[in-house]
């Protein structure tokens, strides 16, 4: 019997199974065995490199968003109105057969949007394109879930069981459930509050499914056996999704502003062009994106090209910010100077653990050389209350 086939077994026997505290430890069970082979479903098959025919672009800019959805939903249409590539858009389904990447110019970065082949119920057990889809949406910092706003709306339900099938977490935090494997002692049990949704006797029997005898569990929150499997297996990958309705044109008032309502939701229009610039601050927003801009001593910061930090890849300090202009800088670096949200007075005197927001300004001051004291002209004049630099002090040079 193949790896799916097992997987529907024990989701017919779940479904038969009724739920109460005496099947409970056996539901549990049944969950733990579901996840472990759906993590063998995503090993690559042998013999083959575990690269998807055709599916993987070279990352490009500073962060990487995926277009996914059912067919004919109008991604397409989408990443050309965006990035002003073209890619294919038709009134039948699967009309893209690939990955497509446009480029969005936004607030002086780059991102990479993909777009994709639509993806149908069962992408994620192989049906369609819907295992490479799923592999690039995986290789992005967001996705944008892209749902005809005429269609049922099952469809976002639909399209979250396949992603959560391969172990996307969407809008998630991870479990706070303190986990390790030990060598000896047995399992260790314990919780910071009362846990209403599992309790020992569950905890050891999901362990004892993974084989695990020794350990140390500990429970932050009120965990669901889901988190508790979450945690053991590792491997899940917590991701922003933006849920995009398109083809607001086509529906009424009030079940746009029903859609428009919900959280992490955008409501737009490609026909009318519609809401775009709200689309597009939503993605910047979930990006966390920190633009740092360079100051050399006694100039003008360079305003339209900025270092592009992230917290979730790589990190925002100025040990980061260091390392991304040269390789070698931070042995140099005697301290930092920095104007903008993140100093508490201007210019405030940091170090390498500092960490920078978005549009601060930064001069590095090296070791045996001189700073600015605090910088001639414009940025010295600042208050100490923390706050952007202002567009207005952009485009005013800086007189030195
Ligand atoms: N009414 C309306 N139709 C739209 C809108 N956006 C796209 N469409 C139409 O929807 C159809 C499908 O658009 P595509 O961009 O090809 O959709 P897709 O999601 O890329 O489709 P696949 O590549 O087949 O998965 C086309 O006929 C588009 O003209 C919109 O905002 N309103
Ligand atoms: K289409
Ligand atoms: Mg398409």
């Amino acid at each position: 019997m193949g790896i799916i086939e097992k997987i529907k077994e024990i989701e017919a026997e779940m479904a038969r199974t009724q739920k109460n505290k005496a099947t409970e430890y056996h539901l549990g069970q049944l969950k733990a065995k579901i996840a472990k082979l759906r993590t063998q479903l995503l090993e690559p098959p042998k013999g083959s490199s575990g690269a998807g025919d055709g599916f993987e672009v070279t990352k490009f800019g500073h962060g990487r968003v995926a277009l996914i959805g059912f067919p004919s939903v109008g991604k397409s249409t989408l990443l050309t109105m965006l990035t002003g590539t073209h890619s294919e858009a038709a009134s039948y389904e699967f009309t893209t057969l690939t990955c497509i990447p446009g480029i969005i110019h936004y607030n002086d970065t780059k991102i990479q949007l993909l777009d994709l082949p639509g993806i149908i119920e069962g992408a994620s057990e192989g049906k369609g394109r819907g295992r490479q889809v799923i592999a690039v949406s995986k290789s992005s910092d967001i996705v944008l879930m892209v749902l005809d706003a005429s269609k049922s709306e099952g469809h976002r339900q639909i399209l979250t069981r396949e992603l959560e099938a391969v172990g996307l977490r969407l809008n998630k935090r991870p479990p706070q459930i303190y986990f390790k494997k030990k060598k000896t002692g047995g399992i260790s049990f314990n919780s910071t509050l009362t846990l209403t949704h599992i309790d020992e006797k569950l905890c050891y029997q999901i362990l004892h499914e993974y084989k695990i005898h020794n350990a140390e569990v500990l429970f932050r929150e009120d965990a669901t056996v889901d988190d508790l499997i979450d945690v053991i297996e590792g491997n899940r990958k917590y991701m922003k999704c933006i849920y995009v309705y398109n083809k607001i044109d086509v529906i009424g008032i009030d079940d746009v502003d029903k859609l428009a309502r919900q959280p992490n939701s955008v409501v737009i229009s490609c026909n009318l062009k519609l809401n775009f610039d709200r689309l597009l601050a939503k993605v910047w927003e979930a990006m966390g994106l920190v633009r740092v801009y360079t100051k050399p001593q006694g100039q003008q910061p360079d305003f339209s090209d900025p270092v592009v930090l992230s917290a979730d890849r790589g990190g925002c300090s100025v040990e980061d910010f260091c390392n991304h202009i040269h390789r070698n800088l931070i042995k140099d670096v005697k301290y930092v100077l920095v104007w903008g949200i993140s100093a508490r007075h201007y210019p405030q005197h940091c170090g390498l653990s500092h960490v920078l927001q978005d549009e601060d300004v930064v001069q590095i001051v090296k070791k045996k050389e001189k700073d600015d004291g605090g910088g001639r002209g414009r940025f010295k004049s600042h208050s100490t209350a923390p706050a952007r630099i202002s567009d207005r002090e952009k485009k005013a040079p800086l007189k030195t």
